[in-house]
């Protein structure tokens, strides 16, 4: 994928109109601190979660774009991967690689108590299978 500019990164926004079904109520995953957050299904199937950005960030168009492209050029495999934008009118929605089943807060609060509740010796056991 081409990640040199932010136009790149661009969809369609009546794309992601479909995708979510209308962003409808049973599409919705989840409320975060800067928007609702709604499951898609992009054309060839895959799997997309689609969040809202508040109107109130303050955020110009231009930053808007530079931090897109900046957080695409991010990649780690225990960073959810964002995949594009869109934008409607003022409004911004982000598009990230669906997570099935669970949020990223029990993934890292799962990690978490398996490090508190696991005797040490018993943690580098763990540890050594998990990496
Ligand atoms: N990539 C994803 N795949 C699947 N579900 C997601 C994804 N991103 C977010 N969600 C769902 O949407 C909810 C809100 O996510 P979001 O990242 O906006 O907020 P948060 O992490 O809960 O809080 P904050 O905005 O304060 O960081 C999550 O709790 C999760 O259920």
């Amino acid at each position: 994928m081409d990640i040199g500019t932010a136009e790149s990164l661009l969809y369609d926004f009546s794309k992601v109109q479909v995708a979510t079904n209308d962003f409808s109520k049973d599409n919705k995953l989840g409320q975060g601190g800067f928007g609702a957050v709604y499951k898609g299904v992009l054309e060839a199937g895959y799997q997309v979660a689609v969040k809202w950005l508040a109107k109130d960030s303050g955020q110009g168009d231009v930053e808007f774009k530079n931090e897109v492209l900046l957080l695409a050029k991010l990649q780690h495999r225990n960073l959810v991967r964002l995949l594009g934008f869109s934008t409607q009118g003022s409004e911004g929605v982000l598009i990230y690689e669906f997570l099935p089943n669970a949020s990223l807060d029990q993934f890292i609060f799962g990690m978490f108590s398996l490090v508190v509740n696991t005797p040490f010796e018993g943690f580098i056991m763990h540890s050594s299978n998990a990496f």
